[in-house]
C-alpha cells in the first residue's frame, strides 16, 4: 500500500446486504491530516463505508487499512484509540450528564486499573467547547445543537487520529451547522487529525473539505476537489436535479443553487 494513504484506505472492497450490493469494488484512501467529504445520493453506500472504516462492520471482500494495518487485526480498544465515530445523533439518549458522556470518550485510554494517563483532558474539552457550565446537566435537558456539541466533546476526549462522521449536522440549524464545522476545522488545525465525513450539504462540504469522494449505487463516481466534483453536469448526473453552480464570493469554492422544474 502506498504510504501516501497511510491514515485510512480501502482496496477492492465489496459489501452486500442480502441482495443489495451496498459497495462494489471500492478503492480509495486518505493521507494523514486530510478532510474528506463523502457525498452522494441516498442509499449510495456512504454509511456502509463509514461502518467499514470504523471497524464495526467487515467487508465481504477486499481490505480496510487503518494506519497501514488491516482494520480487522486491531483489538477493539486499540482501534478506538485511533478512530472515533460521531453519528447523526451522536450521544446516548437519556439519563447521562454531559460530563458522563464526555468521560465515556476516555474509555479506550484507561489502563487495567481504570486509570487515565491524561486525567485533565475531560475538563479541558468541556472548557474548550463551552460546555463547562452544562457539565452536570442531563442530556435530555439540552437542545439538539448542544447535544451534538456534547457528542463532539466525547470524540475530542477520545483523542483519536482519525475522525469519522455520519451526517453530523443533519438536525442542526444554520448557526449550529456552521459552528459545528468550524469546531472541526479548529480541531484539525490544532491536532492534525484526519476527518472523513458523510455530508448531504454539498455547499458546506465544498467550504470545509479538502476533497470529496462521490458514491452512487455503491460505486465511486469520482474523487477530487469540490471544484472538480461539483459541476452542474455532475450534479445532474448524480442527483437528477438541475442547478446553478457558482463560486463562493469569499473563497471561490463552488456553491449550488437548485433550479425548480419549469
Ligand atoms: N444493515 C443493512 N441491512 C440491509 N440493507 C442495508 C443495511 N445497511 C445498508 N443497507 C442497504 O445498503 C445500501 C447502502 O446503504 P447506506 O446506508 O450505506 O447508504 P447511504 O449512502 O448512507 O444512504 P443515506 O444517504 O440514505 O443515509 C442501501 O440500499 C441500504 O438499504
Amino acid at each position: 500500500m502506498s504510504t501516501q494513504f497511510r491514515a485510512a484506505s480501502v482496496s477492492g472492497v465489496h459489501k452486500t446486504f442480502g441482495r443489495v450490493q451496498a459497495l462494489s469494488d471500492i478503492n480509495w484512501g486518505t493521507a494523514s491530516g486530510e478532510w474528506w467529504g463523502i457525498v452522494g445520493p441516498n442509499g449510495s453506500g456512504k454509511s456502509t463505508l463509514i461502518r467499514l472504516l470504523s471497524g464495526v462492520d467487515k467487508p465481504d471482500a477486499g481490505i480496510v487499512h487503518i494506519q497501514g494495518r488491516d482494520a480487522a487485526a486491531y483489538r477493539r480498544k486499540e482501534l478506538s484509540r485511533i478512530v472515533a465515530v460521531l453519528q447523526q445523533e451522536g450521544v446516548p439518549p437519556v439519563g447521562y450528564t454531559v460530563r458522563d458522556v464526555v468521560e465515556m470518550g476516555r474509555y479506550p485510554h484507561l489502563d487495567w486499573a481504570g486509570k487515565d494517563a491524561d486525567a485533565d483532558i475531560v475538563e479541558r474539552v468541556l472548557d474548550q467547547l463551552g460546555l463547562a457550565p452544562l457539565a452536570e446537566r442531563k442530556l435530555d435537558e439540552l437542545s439538539g445543537g448542544q447535544r451534538q456539541r456534547v457528542a463532539l466533546a466525547k470524540v475530542m476526549a477520545q483523542d483519536p487520529q482519525i475522525l469519522l462522521l455520519d451526517e453530523p449536522t443533519t438536525y442542526l440549524d444554520l448557526h449550529y451547522q456552521l459552528q459545528f464545522m468550524e469546531m472541526l476545522a479548529e480541531w484539525r488545525a490544532k491536532a492534525g487529525i484526519t476527518i472523513i465525513a458523510v455530508l448531504h450539504d454539498l455547499n458546506l462540504a465544498a467550504q470545509f473539505c479538502d476533497s470529496l469522494l462521490v458514491l452512487k449505487n455503491g460505486r465511486i463516481e469520482g474523487a477530487g476537489t469540490a471544484a472538480e466534483m461539483l459541476t452542474e453536469d455532475n450534479i445532474r448526473r448524480w442527483f437528477g436535479v438541475d442547478s446553478h453552480v457558482m463560486p463562493h464570493p469569499d473563497s471561490a469554492v463552488p456553491q449550488l443553487m437548485l433550479k425548480r422544474r419549469e
